[in-house]
């Protein structure tokens, strides 16, 4: 038998691939969830198959650096597109410290116009330095740039509180030394520039994939009506919830409004500018439709005020949104399904709303069409608008329904699906609830392996990035978990810098396979050529090489 590269065309079917957002491989210690989970059938595939780790995180998957964690943009960007691009955490950057973006058109139109109306610049995004979205450094370039160079007189920023890619209570770390450097910003250029209102990321503004307008609506009556709860500032407000609300993480605290014995100090109004300063798209999108469209039905917008808007990036290459931004995004050409479709390979794309997008809009390089309507369906199930430790199993199960019937029918030569349990609920730093998570999904994993024996397909697991297999704090120093002072481990909402599993199962007799061990340093960006060599087209010289080698 002769070792090859490529499976003949008319090879095994369907071929299958399952992302578990967020499981990561990582050693069995303490808060490990997909470690200490029941999984008889992860446990088999990798007792049984071939199986290999691949980086998922940092210049892997084109971020800054290797200290920044994966995220689910750059990861399925990475699945979809098979090699390493540049990323918006880098891209940005570099615009930053070039002055790029300050030189662009974008920019200097917002500026002018702010002059012109003697209007207010709004600042509104995520307000952390956990670099999935945004990053709180860059805010701080452009206020600097606003009051020294621009010399706006007056800006506003609406503060989005994480708690979900950095510490779940970690506010005010960021709140009280920004209220500092915005005050030396006030004394050393004579401006005046203010937080004016803000929430937790998952109250307010930051919805995805119109899962729940009503927190845009939320969001908009906050940053710009100025409507709702006033506090005198954001550390009162965000100190207050806390005693009210015990337990309450970032992301959850309740929308506040900054205000004075005049009422808000910055609701958004016309002659204004406004720069929502996430350069991730998922989102970005909605509040950035609810500025920019003029015929707007999602929900009412009571004031809309003539602005002019950026987004820091464009979030959706094909519907252009927004209009106008101030980097250019990646732009990421021929990914796999381009491939696939030229093939005339029949394709199913399926995800519940959490991560729809994921499968679909990030895999294809952040553009939301098809390439080909005929070849390609695409399956969104409704996710249940609840907080995901409330229901860990998620909509696993029915996505599962619907690939083990399209796995039968035969009617697709490659499925890809998205588990969200592991990434939602380790979000939710709630530990026994990321064990059911875990949990749920390798039970769909035990339907999903028999009905791809039935079918003698091939079947291949990996995930986007690390989440549920660290739900709690370490110390880095001494390397034990953190606890609260009554002993409690303290949680842990972001994900990790861990590898992921990838593994590959065929249920063919005719076909082995096994990892080839000449690549070295396998990531994430190496997954698009495999499905390419298993379904038997020879990947494109540009893409980083494939995972396995084959018998038959
Ligand atoms: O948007 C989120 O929920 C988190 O910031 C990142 O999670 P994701 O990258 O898995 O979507
Ligand atoms: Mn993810
Ligand atoms: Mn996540």
């Amino acid at each position: 038998m002769k070792v090859k590269r490529l499976l003949p065309r008319n090879g095994p079917r369907p071929l299958v691939l399952v992302i578990m957002d967020g499981i990561g491989c990582a050693s069995n210690t303490e808060g490990n969830a997909v470690s200490h989970a029941y999984t008889p059938h992860l446990d088999w595939l990798l007792a049984h198959c071939p199986f290999t780790l691949l980086k998922a995180h940092g210049t892997a998957v084109g971020l800054p650096s290797d200290g920044d964690m994966g995220n689910s943009e750059v990861g399925h960007n990475a699945i979809g597109a098979g090699r390493v691009y540049a990323q918006g955490a880098r891209l940005v950057n570099e615009a930053l410290a070039t002055g790029r973006l300050f030189e662009g058109k974008t920019w200097q139109r917002l500026m002018n116009y702010c002059r012109q109306n003697q209007g207010t610049l709004h600042f509104i995004g995520l307000f952390s330095d956990g670099n999935v979205h945004s990053h709180l450094d860059h805010v701080k370039k452009m206020l600097e740039q606003a009051a020294f160079v621009e010399k706006i007189e007056r800006c506003r920023v609406h503060i989005l509180l994480d708690g979900r890619d950095v510490g779940e209570t970690s506010a005010l770390e960021y709140v009280v030394p920004f209220e500092a450097f915005l005050a030396s910003l006030n004394q050393q250029a004579g401006v005046d520039y203010r937080i004016a209102s803000g929430g937790g990321r998952m109250v307010i503004t930051m919805d995805r994939y119109e899962a729940n307008w009503d927190m845009v609506a939320r969001g908009w009556k906050t940053h710009v009506a100025g409507e709702g709860r006033f506090f005198a500032s954001a550390v009162e407000a965000i100190e207050t919830y806390r005693k009210e609300i015990p337990g309450v993480i970032d992301q959850d605290i309740p929308p506040f409004v900054i205000a004075d014995a005049h009422g808000p100090v910055g609701p958004i109004r016309d002659g204004d500018a406004v720069i929502f300063f996430n350069f991730r798209g998922d989102r970005a999108i909605e509040i950035s439709r609810a500025f920019e469209e003029e015929d707007f039905d999602k929900f009412p917008r009571e004031p809309y005020p003539k602005v002019a808007y950026a987004g820091m990036m464009e979030y959706d290459g094909d519907l252009h949104i927004p209009k106008s931004y101030l980097v250019e995004p990646p732009h990421i050409e021929n990914t796999v399904s381009a491939f696939l479709c030229a093939e005339e390979y029949k394709q199913l794309a399926i995800s519940e709303t959490q991560k729809f997008g994921h499968v679909t809009y990030f895999w294809n390089g952040n553009r939301s069409g098809k390439f080909d309507e005929s070849l390609e369906t695409y399956v969104e199930i409704p996710s249940d608008r609840v907080p995901f430790e409330q229901r860990p199993w998620m909509k696993a199960a029915e996505i599962t329904d619907r690939v083990v019937n399209e796995i039968a029918s035969r009617n697709y030569d490659f499925i890809r699906l998205n588990f969200a349990n592991g990434d939602m609920v380790g979000h939710s730093g709630v530990y026994q609830a990321a064990i059911v998570a875990v949990e749920a999904v390798d039970l769909c994993l035990g339907r999903i392996i028999k009905a791809v024996q039935d079918t003698q397909g091939v079947l291949l697991v990996t995930a986007d990035h690390g989440n549920a297999e660290e739900m709690y704090e370490v110390d880095k120093k001494t390397g034990r978990v953190k606890r609260h002072p009554n002993g409690e481990p303290k949680a842990k909402t972001a994900h990790t810098l861990n590898p992921v599993w990838f593994i590959a199962y065929s249920a063919s007799q005719v076909v082995k396979m096994r990892i080839d061990p000449s690549v070295k340093d396998p990531g994430l960006t190496n997954i698009a050529a495999t499905l390419m060599q298993l379904l038997g087209v020879e990947p494109p010289t540009f893409y980083d090489p494939p995972l396995l080698l084959f018998e038959f």
